[in-house]
């Protein structure tokens, strides 16, 4: 017999998220039938798409929507043993009973020196964003100038990396100034605090005086006016998330470039 726990949305968010909106359930979980594996979790992911998509996509009470890199405990699948490990949509919570056909498998010749947890991030969806974005959206060619904001997040630090191995400059920006020391690490060309610098237009302009081919937006608070006109001509602009207003009780006023991103 398996009991899972598993955090459930108990009210929906108002602004911010509280520990209060969410509650940590028990349940016994049924044995697993033909084709269907029990799966333990090794690493659960926090999204930012999970703040708007809760909105409209879950219900109070619901299972905290997500990804984990998970263990197979129990097995009634030939292609699952137990012990594999693969990637599965269940949400917030230790265990599930899961159809095989739900499933990825995490290679077995995964690299014994590099964290599974990177099936969540670099080699999951954050990368695979990262790359399709700059590939398909921008379609950028190495010597092109590339700008890239919360560079120090999941998507951001993948796609500055990209970027760079691309044969790019890459402009990056993150909101502390830890997160800046850490993209110089990485490589990145230009790295600036948009939270303290005097003006965004001075330290954009500064970076790169001949203007921006590309621009991965992740945040949404560099306004357009700013940004716009320190586009190229033939610019491209991948309107990838606008993290900076999941939390609004009340939409920004002006205009953005993120105004037809749904979910
Ligand atoms: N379109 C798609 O398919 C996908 C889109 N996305 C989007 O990409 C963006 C980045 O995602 P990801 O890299 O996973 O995020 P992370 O959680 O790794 O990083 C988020 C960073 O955003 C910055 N940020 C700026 N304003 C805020 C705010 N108000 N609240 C919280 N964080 C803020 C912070 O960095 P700093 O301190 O530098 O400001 C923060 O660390 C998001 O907008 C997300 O929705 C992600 C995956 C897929
Ligand atoms: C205005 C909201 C913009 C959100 C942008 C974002 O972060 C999108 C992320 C999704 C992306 O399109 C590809 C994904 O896998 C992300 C999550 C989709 C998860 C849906 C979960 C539903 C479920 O598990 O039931």
């Amino acid at each position: 017999m398996v009991i899972s726990s598993a955090w459930t949305l108990r009210q929906h968010f108002q602004g911010f998220p509280k520990a209060s909106d969410f509650q940590l359930k028990k349940e016994t979980l049924p044995e697993p039938k033909d084709g269907e594996v029990v799966v333990e979790a090794v690493f659960l992911s926090v999204d930012p798409y999970m703040r708007p998509y809760s909105q409209t996509k879950m219900k109070e009470g619901d299972v905290m929507i997500g990804e984990q890199v998970a263990k197979v405990i129990k097995s009634c699948h030939p292609s699952f043993p137990v012990g594999c490990y693969v990637t599965s949509k269940c949400g917030w919570r230790t265990h599930y009973v899961c159809r095989g056909a739900d499933l990825t498998p995490v290679p077995p010749n995964w690299p014994k020196d590099v964290s599974i947890s990177l099936a969540l991030g670099a080699i999951g969806m954050p990368g695979l964003t990262a790359l399709l974005g700059l590939e398909e959206v921008c379609e950028i060619k190495k010597g092109e100038t590339l700008l890239v904001n919360a560079a120090a997040g999941a998507v951001g630090s993948i796609v500055g990396q990209i970027g760079k191995l691309k044969g790019c400059t890459v402009v990056s920006c993150a909101g502390t100034d830890a997160k800046v020391a850490y993209l110089k690490e990485l490589g990145f060309d230009h790295a600036f605090n948009y939270k303290t610098v005097p003006s965004l237009e001075d330290a954009l302009k500064k970076a790169a005086p001949n203007g921006y081919d590309c621009y991965f937006e992740n945040v949404g608070v560099i306004s357009p006016g700013v940004v716009m006109p320190q586009m190229r001509e033939f610019g491209r602009i991948a309107v990838c998330g606008s993290i900076s207003m999941y939390n609004d009780t009340t939409p920004q006023k002006g205009i953005a470039l993120h105004h037809s991103l749904q979910v």
